[in-house]
């Protein structure tokens, strides 16, 4: 049991991370972006002006060779969205720059200078990194790229040494910076996904609001029209409401409305979509499944939910089942279709099913 606790926590722990990560990437994207572009014009305007700092062995159109590409990945990054491919492109990114830094150091009378702007970049692609491994591979190119020129270049030991000293406060900083701002964002990322629960959940029962199940019941709908999938919905209103709160107080009625809701969750399965659209009102819906079988499902769970005692009497449930027209219907003609089906129930008598098959709606039990 223990056990299955543990993988149950590291599975989520494994959701949490991947969708920071997407929220990062979401976050970033634009920077990422942006970067990339003062990066991309920075090394031209570098590489022009060093021609009238010092000599080198490769004509400038040669030097400027990286642009091409660093422009492309640039463009390729602003449509990016998933995390790995910004990664990879930054890491390509950093990889071109280090390449065109080696260029322009190459065969010149003062190689070591040449390779310091490669000292910037691990500070000012701190902030970029999305997860653990593209900042290591990150820090790894930047300390490693300019060591061929540094090494077989015409450059004396105390450049190399005073390069690498560099390097390593540059690779510090920009362990801390990541360290810190990760940490902020993280913290900004749980606070945002707590008040995006809150604003989604209703604190009484615990089970989504009216507005995140239309968004949600959208997309399952959407999905369930591709699948060439059946789907119902179920409108459910507890009876005599006011009766309860008036004759026994709202602490009854809270009561009741939290037990109802303990039923509806018990009987739903993973896949329904189940929230309280209203004060006593809950819409069930339930992909898979044809009109004949959500009645059943509507008859089991009214039964059920007879079974729950209020102060007066036992807990009944008014349903409306309406099968949805895909493609065409959306959720909220569908759940107008099955709140009609729920009042014609009203009508009738309260604590039945009725099915809004068509106008004349049929009643199930
Ligand atoms: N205790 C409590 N009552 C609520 C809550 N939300 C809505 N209500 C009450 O639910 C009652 C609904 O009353 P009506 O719409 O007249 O419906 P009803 O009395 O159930 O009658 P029928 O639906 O026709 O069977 C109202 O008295 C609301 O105040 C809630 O969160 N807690």
């Amino acid at each position: 049991m223990a056990a299955l606790f543990e993988s149950r926590r590291h599975a989520d722990d494994a959701d949490q991370r991947r969708e920071y990560v997407r929220y990062l990437a979401r976050q970033r994207g634009p920077m990422i972006h942006a970067l990339m572009l003062v990066a991309t014009l920075a090394y031209a305007v570098a590489a022009i002006a060093s021609t009238f700092i010092r000599s080198s062995a490769l004509p400038l159109p040669l030097r400027l060779a990286p642009l091409l590409p660093l422009l492309l990945v640039a463009v390729t990054a602003r449509r990016a969205s998933e995390p790995r491919h910004l990664s990879l492109l930054a890491l390509l990114c950093v990889l071109l720059l280090e390449g065109g830094i080696n260029l322009n150091s190459i065969g010149s009378v003062h190689g070591g200078s040449g390779v310091m702007p490669g000292l910037l970049l691990p500070v000012a692609s701190s902030v970029i990194w999305l997860a653990r491994w593209d900042f290591l591979c990150a820090m790894a190119l930047c300390a490693l790229g300019p060591l061929p020129m540094l090494l077989i270049g015409d450059i004396d030991h105390t450049q190399v040494v005073q390069y690498l000293v560099y390097m390593c406060i540059a690779i510090m900083l920009s362990t801390v910076l990541r360290a810190f701002m990760a940490r902020t964002l993280f913290a900004q990322f749980q606070l945002e996904q707590q008040l995006r629960e809150r604003a989604n959940t209703d604190d009484l029962t615990g089970l989504l609001l009216r507005n995140r199940f239309l968004e949600l019941a959208r997309r399952t709908l959407r999905e369930l029209h591709q699948q060439q999938r059946p789907a119902c919905l179920l409108y459910l209103d507890a009876d005599h409401f006011k009766l309860l709160n008036d004759n026994h107080g709202h602490a009854a009625g809270d009561a009741a409305l939290v037990a109802l809701s303990r039923v509806l969750r018990g009987q739903a399965r993973g896949t329904d979509l189940l929230a309280r659209i209203g004060g006593e009102e809950f819409a069930l819906l339930l992909p898979g499944l044809d009109l004949a079988q959500a009645c059943r499902r509507a008859e089991l769970l009214r039964q059920t939910v007879r079974q729950v005692e209020r102060p007066d009497g036992p807990l009944t449930i008014s349903v409306g089942v309406a099968a949805c027209h895909l493609p065409h219907e959306s959720i909220e003609a569908l759940l107008a279709r099955a709140d009609q089906a729920m009042r014609e129930a009203k009508r009738e008598g309260r604590d039945r099913v009725i099915s809004s098959r068509h106008p004349a709606a049929e009643q199930v039990n």
